[in-house]
């Protein structure tokens, strides 16, 4: 059973001289998921996520937090605040000190915690977001992406239960922007609940598991994105286009070249069902490319070196910050660095050997999610850890049975 963790009920708003914001509006956040809020420009959008984090108060109409409606005095909203990190579309907006140590400080020392947990907090948000080493620079010096990730970590360092984002990727490279998202992804996967506001619906369908359509200070539709997004009519009086690769699929269905059933979230799984309904199955492909999975935290870059220079693996993705960071100080060229796992699963199809690198928990999530293809696409696909000679190899290493 899911559990609603935010909720906005028939919420009102209107700026001082300005126009309707909210008209009524009703959302319900479900604790750990993803949800994007998706509408054009001046949708409300904004206006709603500020109203979730108490920094606006809705003129009808009721916020609860973990069941509670919002209350607004000065107290609770700082405790709210705490719950709810709210990271703004501007990180110019946020960033108030002049080292990026004392900006992520910040939060922490507001909250009172002790020297000595502050410093822990800051280390621990900087590490997370691929920082370290940012400490003494002054935050006004840096790229917009790294703006980006210094507000971020002020944000985390207080360790909310729900991250709130408006519009995360504006004003960034395409790069930049999947590079963030994979952030939120990884704050998902430990179990944060992440909300996002947006009008890019690709970036939504590939990444919310739940998406609220908003124009016009209303709500047109929720549900899951696949569903939401399907509705031609709906997305075009909210100005929107559908996503790329859903429309296609929509059509290919219309004109009965693949079998409806659930719609492919990327281009791996769209490649497998035309596949599928071009042969009556998927191909059987044993002798296919190998994955290399590289676990930073207990290999050096030597051996990494080593496989790029043999030419035993063609193609090297990093998943996760301290991935990119190992792979920045050893100076290995990424040729992927964000949907990593399926870019990999794609080459070793075509016969291709490719290496990913990655730390900590993300190990057990590569092997999880090839294991997972393996089983849905009855392919067998061979994964070799990556190791030094005194490592121990893992259980469900070399094959990953279909
Ligand atoms: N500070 C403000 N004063 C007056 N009107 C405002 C203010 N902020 C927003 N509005 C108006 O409220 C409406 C909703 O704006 P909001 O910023 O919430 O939309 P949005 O969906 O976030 O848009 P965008 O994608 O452009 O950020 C718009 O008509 C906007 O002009």
């Amino acid at each position: 059973m899911t559990k609603t963790l935010l909720e906005a009920e028939n919420v009102t708003y209107t700026y001082p001289n300005g126009p309707v914001a909210l008209a009524g509006v009703s959302v319900r956040i479900e604790a750990g998921s993803k949800t994007a809020l998706v509408g054009p420009n001046g949708a409300g959008k904004s206006t709603l996520l500020l109203m979730l984090n108490g920094m606006l108060r809705p003129a009808s109409g009721v916020i609860r937090f973990d069941d509670r409606p919002l209350a607004y005095d000065n107290r609770s909203l700082r405790e709210l605040r705490r719950r709810v990190g709210f990271v703004f579309q501007n990180p110019d907006v946020q960033i108030v000190a002049p080292t990026v140590e004392q900006d992520v400080a910040f939060g922490p020392v507001n909250l009172g915690l002790p020297p000595d947990a502050v410093r822990e907090a800051v280390r621990d948000a900087l590490g997370y977001v691929g920082l370290r080493g940012y400490e003494k620079r002054p935050p006004h010096h840096l790229s917009g992406g790294e703006k980006k990730r210094v507000a971020i970590a002020g944000i985390l360092a207080m360790e909310p239960a729900v991250l709130v984002f408006d519009e995360p990727t504006s004003a960034l490279d395409p790069a930049s922007s999947e590079e963030v998202m994979e952030l939120l992804d990884e704050l998902a996967s430990g179990g944060r609940t992440v909300l996002v506001s947006t009008h890019d619906v690709e970036l939504a369908y590939h990444w919310a598991d739940s998406v609220v359509l908003m124009e016009r200070g209303g709500v047109l539709a929720r549900g899951p994105p696949e569903a939401v997004f399907s509705d031609h009519a709906l997305l075009a009086s909210a100005r929107l286009k559908p996503p790329a690769l859903l429309d296609l699929y929509n059509e290919l269905n219309l004109r009965r070249v693949i079998d409806r059933g659930v719609p492919p979230k990327s281009v791996l799984e769209f490649t497998d069902r035309i596949e599928r309904a071009m042969h009556g199955h998927a191909p059987a492909r044993d002798g296919t490319g190998r994955i290399y999975l590289c676990n930073a935290d207990l290999t050096g870059g030597d051996e990494v070196r080593r496989l790029i220079k043999q030419g035993t693996v063609e193609h090297v993705g990093a998943m996760g910050t301290r991935a990119k960071e190992f792979a920045n100080r050893e100076r290995i060229l990424l040729d992927y660095t964000y949907g990593v796992i399926d870019k990999c699963i794609l080459k070793a199809l075509i016969g291709e050997n490719s290496l990913i690198i990655t730390t900590g928990g993300m190990v057990e999530h590569v092997h999880r999610r090839i294991g997972e293809y393996s089983a849905e696409s009855g392919r067998t696909l061979a994964v070799t850890s990556v190791r030094e000679p005194e490592e121990i190899p893992h259980p469900n290493n070399e094959r990953i049975p279909s």
